[in-house]
């Protein structure tokens, strides 16, 4: 590989603190690994001497596959690349092993104590009601970013506005279980370590003896906390060499903190800070454009993004008309390509592979899900439409009718319910509600309805029974008036319906239909080690990966930029849209050849505008 001189800068460094500051597809990890070759091979470093710090798992597992293949001479040689979780997690154990403690990891859903199962328990118990899959995600976020902020838990309920009631009561609890148990969670794994770092000298100089040379990709996604610890580790000798784009910025909400690298010169007044700004990866017409569109950002540090590229085709925006019509446009497209493996679709959230998983099966378009963390087909919207359907099957289960009582028309309380359990589980649940003692002659006429409705459900087909649910037995209504609390918007939980109905439109009866939803789950799971398909991404899981055609979709104001980023941007504040435009930049720049911006003009029925993000992209291009 021919490098650049900024690159061969940047390779050559050996000692003392440097900062690479790189705009996309500048060969950041590229350098990472000649670097750490340059390091063992013409500076004569022990291999065991450097630890390479990445984001994530998997890219700590590329980096190192990039390493041996380009260094197969080295492929004996240990090399270490390691997520900070992992590295803390070495720290954390010895400590513990020295002074006889044993800590429990509360991450894995097999665990007892699994986290997402504790937070549950004790925000039902402070809380009186269940969250939902959603909240209790934003709630591990909110919790991940005190933790990687360093805050105090009171100062931020007084300083920030949150939608999770008595979160530092939630908080504290959790907390103090854990302590007590001798459990901990991913968070606690740096919080630990760094305590343990500054209060064992002992430790604190085996690590520091350690290692002499650290190197740190994708610093602009390095916590505070997780900063901290690195520098910790790097002194006195701070050979400290860490990559970044601060326009790549995008886990602000889970404690990311580019300051440290906006500050690094102040921080260690020796450093060099090394510029890469040409990409190597996409076309001059990509660019270009994504140089103009990134420099819309207030905080961020300036640079110029180039190429020595050549034109190849200029970024086209799509508009369909519905979103079926953009699986069609995709569906089209990928027809006419032989392979697809060099091929993404991306996307701001998960909830937009749902029906495309659908459309892509059904037209035999292999795909390779990259993210699929969550089944979508738990979804508790989709578990709300099978008790439903369950109930009007067999009107006695009442254990499903629990689930959804006060989703329907009808107005039942909870007492009533309660009270139902203690008659013959083999009576309709309709039946026993009407021999509630003392039940209005009103109630009786609500209740005689619903169950004629219900009887109506169970002879309805897939589709029709799902806009039934929705429309005759109120369930829309439910979501409309809860969206809010639940912390959605009302939008987002429709679409969730239209893709079920998209699936239910082609399947005759419910069993077939739930044979479906399990088979897209299925095949959906089993993606993950199918790579010849066209790749379906997230944005934060396309992070640091390339391909010859990029297709992202879904491109609706309030969804991409979010509603919240707009809202907060209109009452002055810019970093949550501008992390929005960086996530945004962070889609457009995977792209070597082909970016197609997919957007429609009705979604879920209603008319919807284009992501301002496109308006933009179109003055940019009628500037040029
Ligand atoms: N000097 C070079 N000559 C040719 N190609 C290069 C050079 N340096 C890097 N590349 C190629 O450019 C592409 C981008 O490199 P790399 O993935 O290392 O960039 P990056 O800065 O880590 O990107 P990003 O931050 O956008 O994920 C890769 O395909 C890499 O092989």
């Amino acid at each position: 590989m021919n490098f650049n001189k900024q690159q061969l800068r940047a390779i050559r460094h050996k000692n003392g603190p440097a900062l690479v500051l790189a705009v996309p597809g500048a060969g950041k990890t590229t350098v990472l690994i000649h670097r750490t070759y340059n390091l063992i091979k013409k500076y004569n470093i022990n291999s065991l001497k450097i630890l390479s710090i990445t984001f994530s798992k998997s890219s700590a597992k590329d980096m190192k596959n990039r390493f041996n293949n380009i260094f197969t001479e080295l492929h004996n040689i240990p090399v270490k690349f390691s997520t900070i979780h992992s590295f803390s997690y070495t720290i954390l154990r010895e400590y513990a092993y020295k002074n006889n403690i044993k800590y429990n990891l509360i991450e894995s859903p097999k665990h007892p104590q699994y986290k997402n199962k504790l937070l549950k328990e004790i925000y039902l118990d402070i809380n009186r009601e269940y969250i939902t899959e959603e909240k209790l995600e934003g709630l591990i976020n909110i919790i991940g970013y005190v933790k990687n902020m360093m805050f105090d838990i009171n100062d931020f309920v007084q300083n920030n506005k949150v939608d999770i009631r008595n979160l530092k009561e939630i908080y504290n609890a959790y907390e103090k279980y854990k302590t007590k148990n001798f459990l901990i969670d991913f968070d606690d794994m740096l919080t630990y370590t760094l305590n343990i770092l500054n209060k064992d000298k002992y430790l604190l100089t085996k690590c520091r003896n350690k290692y002499d040379y650290i190197q740190v990709d994708e610093g602009q996604d390095t916590s505070k906390i997780q900063m901290e610890i690195i520098k910790t580790l790097a002194f006195p000798k701070n050979n400290l060499f860490i990559v970044a784009d601060d326009d790549q910025s995008i886990y602000g909400f889970r404690g990311a903190c580019p300051d440290d690298m906006l500050n690094f010169q102040k921080i260690y007044p020796n450093a060099k800070i090394f510029y890469m700004e040409e990409n190597f990866r996409s076309s001059n017409n990509i660019v270009n454009v994504c140089n103009n569109f990134i420099k819309q950002n207030t905080l961020r540090y300036n640079k110029e993004l180039f190429t020595k590229n050549r034109n190849i085709r200029p970024i086209q925006i799509v508009r369909t008309e519905t979103i079926i019509d953009e699986y069609e446009y995709l569906v089209r497209t990928f027809k006419k390509y032989g392979d697809l493996s060099n091929t993404a679709i991306l996307y701001r959230n998960n909830i937009s592979s749902l029906g495309l998983i659908e459309y892509l099966e059904r037209n035999s378009i292999p795909f390779y899900i990259r993210d699929m963390k969550i089944s979508l087909f738990n979804h508790w919207i989709v578990k709300d439409i099978l008790a439903f359907l369950n109930v009007a099957y067999d009107d006695t289960n009442i254990f499903e009718f629990e689930k959804i009582y006060y989703k329907t028309k009808g107005y039942i309380y909870k007492k009533y319910i309660n009270w139902i359990k203690t008659l013959s589980y083999n009576i309709s649940v309709f039946d026993r509600l009407l021999q509630y003692p003392g039940l209005r002659e009103d109630y009786k006429e609500r209740i005689n309805e619903l169950k004629i409705d219900f009887k109506r459900l169970s002879k309805l087909k897939p589709y029709e029974a799902i806009s039934f649910i929705e429309k005759d037995l109120k369930y829309e209504k439910y979501l409309k008036e809860n969206s809010i609390k639940f912390g959605y918007t009302y939008d987002s939980l429709k679409t969730i319906l239209f893709d079920l109905k998209l699936i239910a439109k082609n399947t005759s009866n419910i069993e077939k239909f739930l044979e479906r939803l399990k088979y897209l789950d299925y095949i959906s799971y089993k993606s993950k080690n199918k790579k010849n398909g066209v790749t379906l991404s997230t944005i934060h899981s396309a992070k640091g990966l390339e391909f010859k055609k990029v297709y992202m979709i879904d491109l609706i104001d309030g969804d991409f930029p979010t509603s919240n980023s707009i809202e907060t941007f209109e009452n002055g504040q810019v970093n949550l849209l501008e992390e929005e435009r960086r996530l945004f930049y962070v889609g457009m720049t995977r792209a070597k050849e082909v970016l197609d911006l997919i957007t429609t003009e009705y979604k879920n029925e209603k008319k919807v505008d284009d992501s301002r993000f496109l308006m933009e992209l179109e003055s940019i291009f009628n500037n040029k």
